[in-house]
């Protein structure tokens, strides 16, 4: 049971885990804290949260769980405003897209690594952002994946995974540089592609004549297109050598289908097409 939980950034995902928590009963109050107090007003009429404050310090004090749900290049500076403020016995967790930039900026804010940190990701959103966005089943059936530290307390550890089983989701572990490694090939490369996809066309087309005769597949393909910009630029940033590896690995990989074309090479891209579609149709499974 969570006492008091502060939320800081409560957008889609600190919204939807808010919702979550509540709706399973597991959590006494939730505080919000951002920067924009119309977005945590809006959060109290949508009953996210229970009551909110823009002071980082009078938002964390009694808390007892800390989520930092706030865009990449945000975490450090929250950090640095509760330094003084949170309980030492408080679990303090973030939900960012990676995991090694997070851990530096929360070393950084800090001075040192709290024991009571421990590292965190939700595999689950969509392409919108903001707490109208959010919804309490977001997490349900899907994975969570925890980084934990040397420096990590084990009780942290095991409340911050009940936490998140209370929403449904499923919580594994692993390194952070594993789950960097992973994440920039999984989610990080395909994002990229999607905005690089949908520039480029849109950039070629004639006052968007090249969509009006896109079928089903340019939408699926490109629906996170749509996702926040500058989350993504601070994901791109905090992930570079990762993502530049996977993204020479697929540039390799995308030189080989254009050589195909280029032959006229009809085994090869079956080979390839033929790869491709038993792989997903695993994933889907
Ligand atoms: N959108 C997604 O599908 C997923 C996002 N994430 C991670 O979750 C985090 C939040 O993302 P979303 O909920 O999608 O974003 P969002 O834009 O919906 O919410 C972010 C919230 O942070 C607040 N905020 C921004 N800068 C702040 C600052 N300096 N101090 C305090 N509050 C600040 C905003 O006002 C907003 O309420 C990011 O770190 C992202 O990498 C993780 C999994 C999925
Ligand atoms: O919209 C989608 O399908 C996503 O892939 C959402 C998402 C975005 C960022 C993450 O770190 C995790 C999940």
């Amino acid at each position: 049971m969570i006492r008091r939980l502060t939320i800081f950034g409560v957008g889609l995902i600190g919204g939807s885990l808010a919702l979550a928590l509540r709706r399973a009963g597991t959590c006494e109050e939730v505080v919000g804290c951002s920067r924009s107090e119309d977005h945590l007003r809006q959060a109290v009429e949508l009953g996210v949260i229970d009551r909110y404050s823009l002071d980082p310090a009078e938002a964390v004090a009694g808390a007892d769980m800390v989520v930092l749900a706030v865009p990449l290049g945000a975490m450090g500076g929250v950090c640095a405003a509760i330094r003084d403020h949170l309980a030492p016995d408080a679990a303090l967790t973030d939900v960012g897209s990676a995991k090694g930039s997070v851990v530096d900026a929360v070393r950084e804010g800090f001075g040192e690594l709290p024991h009571g940190f421990v590292p965190g990701h939700p595999i689950a959103g969509t392409e919108r952002s903001g707490v109208a966005a959010a919804f309490p089943t977001l997490f349900q059936g899907r994975r969570v994946i925890l980084t934990p530290l040397d420096t990590t307390d084990i009780g942290a550890l095991a409340k911050v995974r009940t936490m998140w089983e209370e929403t449904g989701a499923v919580v594994e572990s692993m390194s952070v540089a594993h789950h960097d490694e992973i994440l920039a090939a999984t989610s990080h490369l395909p994002h990229l592609l999607a905005f690089g996809l949908v520039d480029s066309l849109a950039r070629m087309g004639e006052r968007d004549e090249i969509f009006r005769y896109a079928a089903g597949g340019f939408r699926d393909f490109t629906r996170i297109a749509s996702s926040d910009p500058v989350m993504w630029r601070d994901i791109c940033l905090s992930n570079r050598e990762a993502i530049l590896s996977v993204m020479a690995h697929y540039q390799e990989d995308l030189t080989m289908i254009t050589e195909a074309v280029s032959r006229g090479d009809g085994e090869r891209l079956l080979e390839i097409f033929q790869r491709a579609k038993a792989a997903r149709d695993r994933f889907c499974e």
